[in-house]
């Protein structure tokens, strides 16, 4: 059994005031589960033996298809996560929550500081998440912004301390509202340099994107990974100006696919 979750940009990091905020891309991460004896550690071992007690499962090998860097800010491990439980579900039957069980297991093991339902969210259904990682809840799904083109310099090895986000907890809130009246360009901007300042990543990449004409610019996540955001067909100055830092992956935004008027309002 297969599943499939998407990556995504940070519109908000929810690190600091728990309300979070993420732009699900083209980045996919794809698991595909068998019956059979895995030797499964860390968070997918954390989350198959949760799954394996709660319901009576037999042992299951897990393979990973991901093309996102691990812990690079680009949501790789609530994708993976989402993914895992998806086709876990799939598999037995369950009719199982993924994103919830993610945030669930992701705060309860330690391998996240709120849950990052945001993340989880938006890795499951796309769109543009609007959540309290506190309650487990989404306050809103909104499709991402049209006519944009999205360039993510990928990259892994976090060494700054995420925690530090926290002193910021009344000025991310004010962000997050931002992000509530649908000014999420806006929101990204500011969350994406302010989460670099603060976390100590050199700003000079983000500087030269803005000046080279992108609408908003920053660190994903709790970084290191970058992205901007350009208008379609003024990506050119950007991209180059960025590939001296990193390879550059250009990303659509995923749309919500079908119905959904969750949270909307
Ligand atoms: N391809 C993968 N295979 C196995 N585990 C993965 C993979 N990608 C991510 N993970 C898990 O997710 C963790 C990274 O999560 P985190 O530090 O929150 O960064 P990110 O911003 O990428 O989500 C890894 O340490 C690992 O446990
Ligand atoms: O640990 C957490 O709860 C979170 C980590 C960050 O994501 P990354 O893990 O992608 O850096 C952040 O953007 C997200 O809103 C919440």
């Amino acid at each position: 059994m297969q599943a499939r979750a998407f990556g995504g940009i940070s519109v908000v990091n929810a690190v600091p005031a728990w309300l979070g905020s993420t732009m699900a891309i083209n980045l996919v991460v794809s698991v595909e589960i068998e019956e059979g004896d895995g030797r499964e550690e860390g968070l997918i071992g954390y989350v198959l033996s949760y799954l394996r007690n709660a319901y009576s499962l037999p042992p299951l090998r897990v393979k990973v298809y991901s093309s996102l860097p691990q812990g690079g800010g680009l949501k790789s491990s609530s994708a993976v996560t989402v993914a895992l439980i998806e086709a876990v579900s799939r598999l037995f039957n369950l009719r199982l929550d993924p994103p919830f069980l993610s945030a669930k297991l992701s705060l309860e093991g330690g391998f996240s500081l709120t849950g990052a339902y945001d993340d989880a969210f938006a890795a499951y259904r796309g769109g543009v998440s609007l959540t309290d990682n506190k309650s487990i809840s989404l306050l809103k799904h909104l499709q991402p912004p049209e006519g944009l083109v999205f360039l993510v310099v990928p990259k892994e090895g976090r060494t700054a301390d995420p925690r530090l986000l926290r002193r910021y907890s009344k000025t991310f809130e004010a962000i997050f509202q931002l992000a509530l009246q649908g000014k999420l360009l806006e929101a990204m901007k500011i969350n994406g340099v302010l989460v670099a300042e603060i976390l100590g990543y050199d700003l000079s990449p983000i500087e030269v994107a803005l000046s080279r004409g992108a609408i908003a610019a920053g660190v994903s996540g709790n970084g290191p990974s970058i992205f901007a955001a350009c208008n379609e067909g003024d990506e050119g100055p950007v991209e180059d100006s960025l590939s001296r830092y990193g390879r550059v992956v250009r990303v659509e935004a995923v749309r919500i696919e079908g119905e959904d008027l969750q949270g909307q309002g």
